[in-house]
């Protein structure tokens, strides 16, 4: 089944000086049974190559803003540059890189005893990361949006697109927001999975 656009809702969102209108979008027949959202700001689908950010779901950054990892503040940089400039965030349902929130919390618990993120989660016998880009992939079918600029620092996903038929035609590094609990956290990603993240080393 091919994935397709079901409901279209105008949102106002807070913008630096005055509320800017987004459109939450729903699907219908995506690959899995999660309700992953796309949020476009002004008309991507008319650009050549629209801004997009593939933010995979994070409870404690995203909303509670949590300082263990980076996900709020990358998110609210999204929101920043596509007020400006036009863009799509595709909102996945991927907590924790897709073993859930529990179980994210679990692997937090061993990160205070010292264990890096990628071990905590094969100790609990989870792949260092369960992600699945193929829902964020539909969401750009039915969206008609083909080629685009990626926002992120992960050089993996990437590749998953460009495997699968979307064309990546620049990968936009985030900003950088290292802190004094979030250090270890962003360390395990640049000398494990690649990810593009300048740290200073005195953080
Ligand atoms: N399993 C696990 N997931 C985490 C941990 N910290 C953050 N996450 C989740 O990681 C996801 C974000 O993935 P990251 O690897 O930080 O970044 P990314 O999406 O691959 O790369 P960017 O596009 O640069 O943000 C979110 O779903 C978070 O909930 C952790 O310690 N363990
Ligand atoms: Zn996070």
């Amino acid at each position: 089944m091919t994935a397709e656009k079901r409901a279209s809702v105008t949102v106002p969102v807070p913008n630096i000086d005055k509320p800017v209108n987004t459109r939450f979008i729903s699907f219908n027949g995506l690959s899995d049974d999660k309700e992953h959202i796309a949020i476009i700001y002004g008309e991507p689908e008319k650009q050549p190559s629209p801004l997009v950010r593939i933010h995979s779901e994070c409870l404690t950054g995203d909303v509670f803003g949590s300082l263990r990892c980076d996900c709020g503040e990358q998110l609210h940089e999204a929101q920043r540059r596509m007020a400006e400039e036009g863009g799509v965030i595709l909102y996945l349902r991927q907590e924790g890189r897709g073993i859930g929130l529990y179980n994210k919390l679990d692997a937090y618990v061993l990160q205070d005893k010292g264990i890096d993120t990628y071990e905590a989660n094969a100790l609990l016998g989870f792949d260092h990361d369960l992600r699945d880009f193929t829902p964020a992939i539909e969401m750009l079918k039915a969206l008609k949006i083909s080629t685009i600029r990626l926002l992120t620092n992960n050089p993996h996903k990437t590749k998953e697109l460009n495997q699968a038929g979307i064309t990546v035609t620049e990968c936009v590094n985030t900003g950088v927001y290292v802190n004094k609990f979030n250090s270890n956290y962003l360390k395990a990603k640049v000398e494990q999975q690649q990810h593009k993240i300048i740290i200073d080393k005195n953080d």
